[in-house]
């Protein structure tokens, strides 16, 4: 999942990385168009703010200069002379208006000729001829109409990258922010799938643990993940079942435990409350059973335990309970029945354990009977407990009366 989730991030960093240098190209336009204004731009206003200021006919300069600024059309001629020579090398880098700056430089050496030469005409004394200002006003004309061309074009150059580089940033903008959606998409994608994996997974272990450890054996883990999750989940739930079939069934014979079989007793009780139909139950106790402990000793005596636990087991239908109740002591649940077919049951299962061989080997031939009690649900008792109470007073009588023999406590 790790390795699925870095090959997500690659297409995010590569589009996040191309997204970054767009963003600093667009920078590159605006910073580019604010030179252009800084380098052409702004002198070439200068210039025609400069020329615009000629405005005062050239032969009044010697008598009414302007004496605020305290210069002279000299001066002027001068300072827009450096103003054409920085422009000329700023636009040296800019091809696009050499052109309209060398025509505007080329007209303005003939307005500042003209001047000069009207000028010349003041300080000697000659009348000035309205031909010649009337040349100087039209020259200094064209001269402001050509930078006025050169800065209206590079104005709307300026505008233009300016715009473009808007509109750039704009959609660097917009990729930058599905970007960041997708990351974020992505982030709730792999934040679901690791809950998904991970904290899921983890929560089940630990409610399953938890209920363990309060006595619910019952609980098992629902994880089919092929992951460890899931082979802990495997172990732990077959851990469970050797604890639940240890807590319910007796270790040497395999049979309910008296406390697991007291509990589906009760719960039969219950349910025959409302089914109303009947059932019986079988105690069975082993004649003389001590006997065949001091002869064979214990370990043969278990034996026989087991084979006749296997016997009970096989004389009952599936839906009856066969249970160890104490040392050679035994209880049937006999589902659904009359007393009348319990007793039938009880006869058979006696006859059966009479007449088998319980034997360990060929030297050891061992044969047993057995007393049965029997109680019937709800005729003889009111509730679980009775019930078994009734059915040991029944088995006290089949022992008293001889053993090897079935009795009802109906009948005792
Ligand atoms: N081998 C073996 N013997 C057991 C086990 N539990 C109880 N016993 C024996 O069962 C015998 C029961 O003896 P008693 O209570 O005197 O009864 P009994 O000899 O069967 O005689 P009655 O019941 O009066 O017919 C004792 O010898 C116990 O040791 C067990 O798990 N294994």
């Amino acid at each position: 999942m790790i390795r699925g989730t870095g090959l997500m991030l690659v297409p995010l960093l590569l589009l996040g990385g191309a997204g970054y240098l767009l963003y600093l190209q667009t920078i590159d336009a605006f910073e580019s168009a604010m030179q252009q204004g800084l380098q052409i731009g702004m002198p070439v206003g200068e210039l025609r703010r400069g020329i615009l200021q000629l405005n005062v006919p050239v032969d009044r300069y010697p008598s009414s200069a302007t004496p605020q600024a305290g210069e002279t059309f000299e001066q002027r001629i001068e300072a827009i002379d450096r103003q054409f020579a920085v422009l000329r090398d700023a636009s040296s880098s800019l091809a696009g208006y050499q052109d309209g700056i060398r025509r505007a430089a080329t007209s303005w050496k003939e307005l500042a000729a003209s001047g000069e030469a009207i000028l010349e005409m003041q300080r000697s004394g000659q009348d000035v001829p309205p031909t010649a200002t009337l040349r100087f006003e039209r020259q200094r004309q064209v001269t402001s109409e050509i930078l006025g061309e050169v800065y209206a074009t590079l104005w709307s150059e300026i505008r233009r990258k300016y715009q473009n580089a808007r509109r750039d940033q704009r959609q660097i903008q917009i990729l930058l922010l599905a970007i960041l959606i997708t990351a974020v998409g992505g982030a709730l994608i792999v934040g679901n799938r690791l809950a998904q994996h991970l904290l899921k997974p983890l929560a089940q272990l630990r409610i399953g643990t938890e209920r363990f450890g309060h006595g619910d054996l019952s609980h098992r883990i629902k994880l089919e993940n092929a992951d460890e999750f899931g082979r802990l989940a495997r172990t732990f739930n077959e851990m469970a079942d050797q604890l639940e079939f240890l807590a319910a069934y007796d270790s040497l014979t395999g049979l309910l435990n008296k406390r697991e079989f007291e509990l589906r007793l009760h719960d039969e009780v219950r349910r025959t409350r409302r089914t109303r139909h009947p059932f019986v139950l079988l105690l069975l106790d082993i004649d003389y059973f001590k006997q065949v402990n001091d002869t064979h000793g214990h370990p043969v005596g278990d034996h026989v335990l087991r084979k006749l636990a296997g016997l009970l087991q096989g004389e009952v239908r599936e839906a009856d309970y066969v249970g160890r109740y104490g040392g050679e002591e035994f209880i049937i649940l006999l589902t659904e029945t009359s007393e009348q077919d319990g007793s039938e049951t009880a006869e058979r299962i006696r006859q059966s354990v009479e007449t088998e061989q319980f034997d360990v080997n060929e030297d050891i031939n061992i044969w047993l009977t057995m007393s049965i009690g029997l109680a019937c649900y709800p005729d003889d008792a009111v509730n679980a407990d009775a019930l078994i109470e009734r059915a040991d007073v029944a088995l006290y009588k089949a022992k008293d009366e001889g053993r090897n023999q079935v009795v009802a406590f109906s009948n005792s």
